[in-house]
């Protein structure tokens, strides 16, 4: 793959920041803590490292806006990535192979360390370029993502640090696209993490009776299947996209006693639990889905029961609809869509995540938040083997946030090139500036 001396240096700094395995379920995170302060060095940002946790560092990075009184943009990433399965994998996934196509092997390469450095590597360009952005900018790299940001992303956007950023919008994770749109993600289904447990007649195996626990839950399994099959119909039939229905799977079942070589075979266990990972979009009936699982898949009259692990909410802490506007009335959204375009990108209708990011934290408190990783033509492989990202589709992105960032923070007299930022001029933005 042609690289030029600039862009082998880029992507090397990517390749050295895959490099550093934050692999769970016990990730360190001092190592990648220092190569991110190393890079803010470099760059001249203003460098901040919290533990809200002992062992897990939230970096922050500023670059000071000339105007203090604007609210801030804030540029989400996590530092920690899902484990892998090794011998899946045909490069070593903590090696940052790039094969002759330019494709870059590991874990973290789509999610996400690719975002974190592409912002990095944005404002290192506009720097050099002499960009001065009006409003402050702001880089968070977060830990433990992966397991539900609990302490992580939860502790810092509930922070007085967080607070104190006044930041008016965010941009988090988004996912690749395998055409040539990018793709945009606007909200995020909430997890519902339950499950449902089954009393039952004991007795012999040989018999036959009404109520045996695995009966009782079976009945409620058929439920949630034909529930799940309507929703994923939907899909299928291009309906409705997949961040807009509920899904609900079953991710454990446990029932039964175990003998040194199998299980006990004869005796009917008198209790049987189902564990299910439903997402529910926040378009969906909430009160019809809370009927569905008190009258159908839990009912007392089956003897069944049921536990939440987790109920998100689909709304935030002001009781709306946890969405961010993808239309007009959301000036943000307009600079954003102008800046992707400027950079020669064009969008995919904004999406609904079909998981949970750390962006709900942000929306949760009401602030304009877009779930975006800049990757086309990419095959989708967050948490899959072989993990990987092309060298170009990478310095494409970067491209893509110096036009965003310009875009969010600029005066409006910025041109399309950084390099050329004092000329042209950008009369939209600058009346959208005045209503942000
Ligand atoms: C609710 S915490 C879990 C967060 C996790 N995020 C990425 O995969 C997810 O399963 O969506
Ligand atoms: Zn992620
Ligand atoms: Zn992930």
């Amino acid at each position: 793959l042609p690289l030029s001396p600039k862009e082998e240096e880029v992507v090397s700094r990517f390749q050295e920041y895959l490099r550093i395995d934050t692999v769970h379920p016990s990730p360190n995170y001092y190592p990648v803590t220092e190569f991110l302060i190393i890079q803010g060095k470099q760059i001249g940002l203003d460098t901040k490292v919290v533990e809200y946790v002992q062992g897990k560092p939230v970096i922050l990075f500023t670059w000071q806006g000339t105007d203090s009184s604007l609210p801030s943009v804030l540029l989400n990433s996590h530092t920690d990535v899902v484990p892998v399965e090794l011998a899946h994998w045909k490069h070593p996934p903590f090696a940052a192979k790039m094969d002759e196509a330019g494709d870059i092997f590991a874990r973290g390469s789509q999610d996400m360390k690719c975002v974190g450095m592409q912002y990095l590597e944005a404002i290192r360009n506009l720097m050099a370029a002499g960009f001065k952005p009006q409003r402050s900018i702001h880089v968070s790299f977060v830990p433990e993502e992966e397991v539900g940001g609990v302490d992580g992303a939860k502790k810092f956007y509930g922070s007085s640090d967080f607070k104190e950023l006044n930041v008016g919008m965010v941009l988090d994770e988004g996912l690749a696209s395998e055409d040539g749109n990018y793709r945009v993600f606007y909200a995020e289904r909430t997890v519902w993490w339950f499950y449902i447990t089954a009393q039952g007649h004991p007795g012999h195996g040989s018999r036959l009776f009404d109520g045996m626990a695995l009966e009782n839950l079976r009945i409620s399994l058929d439920a949630i299947a034909d529930f799940r099959k309507s929703e994923f119909d939907k899909v299928k039939s291009g309906e409705k996209a997949e961040g807009e229905v509920t899904s609900v799977n079953n991710v454990y079942l446990t029932a039964g006693r175990p003998t040194p070589t199998g299980f006990v075979m004869n005796v009917q266990p008198s209790q049987a639990e189902a564990g299910f990972d439903m997402r529910v979009s926040p378009l969906a009936d909430l009160d019809a889905l809370q009927k569905l699982l008190d009258e159908e898949w839990a009912p007392a009259s089956r003897n069944l029961t049921y536990r939440f692990l987790q109920k998100g909410k689909v709304t935030d802490d002001f009781g709306n609809l946890a969405v961010t506007a993808v239309d007009d009335s959301n000036p943000w959204w307009v600079l954003f869509k102008r800046a992707v375009e400027k950079a020669g990108g064009t969008l995919a209708k904004p999406e609904i995540f079909m998981a949970a990011t750390d962006g709900r934290y942000a929306r949760n408190q009401g602030i304009p938040t877009l779930g975006f990783s800049p990757m086309t033509n990419t095959q989708v492989l967050l948490h899959d083997h072989n993990e990987f990202l092309n060298a170009k589709e990478y310095l494409k992105g970067i491209k893509v946030y110096e036009q965003i960032l310009m875009s969010f923070t600029g005066t409006g007299d910025e041109s399309g090139d950084p390099s050329n930022s004092k000329t042209g001029s950008g009369e939209l933005s600058e009346t959208i500036h005045t209503e942000l």
